[in-house]
């Protein structure tokens, strides 16, 4: 059977925090997406809130077909309390992420899709030693260069520096950095996102993006010599641009993705715009992962009332990538 005759494996889904939103929001998403994504739960049926529809699989291959939320057992031991974590449940939050991206090594899962985590949560229960998701991730994929890129209809967006004090950020940034991250996107927007020349936005640091140097000089200095170096080679560059003036409709419309200094840079515009449906992905990973924009919403956790549409279209966006690069049992995920 050729890649692409072969039927694709199922997507994997974590449960994230236990105290927050995720086991809540999971079957609502199969029942959005039955028949058309197919995609498994590895968790604690018993975080699934009471009466929730689910069938317990043995292996993610029974997902295919399943007519309710299939779930494949981790158990986590102490109960689910919404809103409080529960220090036990840290390394198992951890191992679920752990055995998802063994599952895509496999084949046996075609992506993977992560609830979210609480960061300190992770750190305090189990000493978890990374900012997020997508560095552990690049960890378990051997050190792989990844990007963090923020996605919806109207817009793409990507932090180069993400989960470090605002401080820190001007001493983080370098043009070594900014490379790999403009190449990694550069690459994924033809790869998954299927655009062939990419029109990639770069902001500036600064207020007005230095303003010739009158505020700030990482611009002149850092910046656009590196641009002009990489609009040498063919990208379509535009920058070092205003961030404040880059992410209305108008601009919008004149590029593709837009590569950020730090983390709210990126994250506010497409928070603001389009929170129920914004999709978190990391690029440059040798499997495709993909995750909703928000958080583990610990104040609305246990009410049943969480948003399950940022998810829907995570786990929407994994298939069509896992689809465009034909993750199926015989590709392995290991492909670069
Ligand atoms: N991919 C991941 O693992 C992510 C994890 N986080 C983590 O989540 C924790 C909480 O972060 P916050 O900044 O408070 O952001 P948050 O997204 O959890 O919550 C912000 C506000 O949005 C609401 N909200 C979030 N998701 C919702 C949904 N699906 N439906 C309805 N309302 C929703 C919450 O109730 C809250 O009022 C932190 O530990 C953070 O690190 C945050 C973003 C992504
Ligand atoms: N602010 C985005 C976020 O926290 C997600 O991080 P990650 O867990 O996907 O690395």
């Amino acid at each position: 059977m050729t890649q692409s005759a072969a039927r694709l494996a199922p997507i994997a889904l974590t449960t994230g925090e236990p105290a927050g939103i995720g086991a809540e929001i999971a079957a609502p998403a199969f029942e959005a997406l039955q028949g058309d994504v197919p995609f498994f739960l590895i968790g604690d049926p018993a975080h699934l809130p009471h009466g929730t529809s689910f069938v317990e699989i043995t292996s993610p291959n029974d997902a295919l077909d399943a007519e309710h939320l299939p779930v494949l057992r981790h158990d986590f031991g102490p109960a689910r309390q919404p809103g409080v974590p529960v220090a036990d449940h840290a390394r198992h939050v951890i191992d679920v992420i752990a055995r998802a991206v063994a599952l895509t090594k496999s084949g046996e899962a075609s992506a993977i899709c992560t609830n979210p985590i609480h960061k300190k949560a992770l750190k305090d229960g189990a000493g978890f030693a990374f900012p997020g998701h997508t560095e552990f991730l690049a960890d378990l994929a051997g050190g792989a260069d990844v990007v963090m890129m923020l996605a919806c209809e109207e817009l793409r967006v990507v932090p180069v520096t993400i989960h470090i004090p605002l401080s820190e950020v001007p001493a983080a940034l370098s043009q070594k950095k900014l490379e790999q991250v403009i190449r990694t996107t550069h690459e994924a927007m033809i790869r998954d996102f299927g655009i062939s020349v990419p029109r990639i936005a770069v902001a500036g640091l600064n207020p007005h993006a230095g303003e010739g140097g009158a505020m700030g000089s990482d611009e002149i200095e850092m910046i656009s010599p590196l641009l002009d170096t990489l609009r040498a080679e063919g990208m379509d560059l535009s920058g070092p641009r205003s961030a404040d003036t880059m992410f209305h409709a108008a601009a919008r419309a004149g590029y593709d993705a837009a590569i950020c200094m730090y983390h709210d840079q990126a994250l506010i515009p497409i928070k603001t715009i389009d929170f129920a449906g914004g999709v978190n992905v990391t690029l440059g990973l040798p499997f495709v992962r993909t995750s909703p924009d928000h958080g583990t919403a610990f104040d609305i956790a246990g009410q049943g009332i969480a948003n399950p549409s940022s998810l829907i279209a995570a786990l929407r966006l994994a298939w069509t990538m896992a689809q465009a690069r034909g993750m199926t049992a015989d590709s392995n995920g290991t492909e670069p």
